[in-house]
């Protein structure tokens, strides 16, 4: 098969790209950035000719916004490419009657019970973020296209920037921190994901259209995961527990957005890693890459 990879320079993408190295599949990995094919995802004759030079079969779909503050104050870019430039992919390949893989967000939740997420469940973003991931959600499906939509959470890796990367950098320079401990949720370790999507495509699962979570396994808060970042780091810092009012942003996020993971698990045959044993992968891989 002829797979194309967008937004291959994203934690994702570098994920994808790893995995790759031992698959027979040909793989086309694409970004806006330099040192990549140039594919810009909002713009659909571009990805129909690349689809067509290539004779593509499936497309991951790495590329997004996701700066969730900012998105605050900028709509227009974030849903031109969570939402209108999901659709393009989509319908890029209804036209060849190929798969799209794509990734969503437990923010499309509101997260106020405090039980696991099933993907049936009523969505209700309380942000641009994810009010633009479930719209992209909802353009992918309007097309017809073969699916798969993978909700995932709290994304980490040693690429990019994310959670762990932050919390390593503050606890090393600071003495004391306040991190909230009323979001609760599950990391996932992009390589994770990653091995997941892999596993879809080496297993040829690719017709099992619909939406399905995927995370490590496990429960904490941000506040939980900093202070495991911190301590398998080897740093020092006073990390107190917060909520989120005391710190500043100009978006809501989910109080308890665990999503259930089961119906991956059964449809795909997939073991998901605990997330403390991802976290200190992910760890040993940025201090090798240091
Ligand atoms: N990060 C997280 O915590 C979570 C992420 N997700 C979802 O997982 C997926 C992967 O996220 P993640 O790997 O963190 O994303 P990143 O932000 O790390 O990577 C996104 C990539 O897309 C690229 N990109 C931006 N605009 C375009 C464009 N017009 N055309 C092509 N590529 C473009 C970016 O380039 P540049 O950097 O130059 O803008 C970047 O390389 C996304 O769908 C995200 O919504 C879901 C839950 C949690
Ligand atoms: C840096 C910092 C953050 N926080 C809080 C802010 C926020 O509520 C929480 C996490 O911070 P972040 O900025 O990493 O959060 P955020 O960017 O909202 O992370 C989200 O990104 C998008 C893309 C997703 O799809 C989500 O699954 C989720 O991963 O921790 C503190 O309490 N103290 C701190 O010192």
């Amino acid at each position: 098969m002829n797979i194309l990879v967008t937004g291959a320079n994203g934690q994702l993408g570098h994920e994808m790209q790893i995995c790759a190295k031992n698959s027979n599949h040909k793989f086309v990995f694409t970004d806006v950035a330099e040192g990549y094919e140039k594919l810009d995802i909002t713009n659909l004759d571009a990805i129909r000719e690349k689809v067509k030079e290539n004779d593509i079969q499936v497309i991951v779909n790495c590329a997004a916004y996701t700066n969730v503050d900012k998105a605050e104050s900028d709509f227009d870019l974030a849903n031109l490419l969570n939402n209108t430039a999901a659709g393009n992919l989509a319908q890029a390949m209804k036209e060849v009657e190929g798969t799209l893989i794509h990734v969503s967000t437990d923010y499309v939740f509101q997260g106020d019970k405090n039980i696991p997420c099933k993907e049936d469940w009523e969505t209700n973003p309380l942000g641009v973020y994810g009010k633009t991931k479930l719209a992209g959600e909802k353009s992918i499906e309007a097309t017809g296209c073969k699916h798969i939509i993978i909700r995932t959470a709290w994304l980490y890796s040693q690429w990019g920037k994310n959670f762990v990367k932050t919390m390593q950098n503050l606890t090393a320079s600071h003495d004391s921190l306040k991190v909230v401990f009323d979001q609760v949720g599950t990391p996932t370790y992009a390589g994770d994901l990653a091995a997941v999507i892999s596993h879809i495509i080496e297993t040829n699962q690719l017709d099992k259209t619909g939406i399905y979570h995927f995370s490590n396994e496990g429960v904490c808060s941000w506040f939980d995961f900093a202070k495991i970042i911190c301590e398998l780091s080897g740093n020092t810092c006073d990390i107190q527990p917060c909520y989120s009012e005391e710190f500043p942003s100009p978006v809501k996020r989910p109080h308890f957005s665990v999503l259930d993971k089961s119906k991956l698990k059964q449809t795909f045959g997939f073991k998901v890693p605990y997330w403390t044993d991802s976290l200190k992968k992910c760890i040993a891989e940025l201090a090798e890459a240091k």
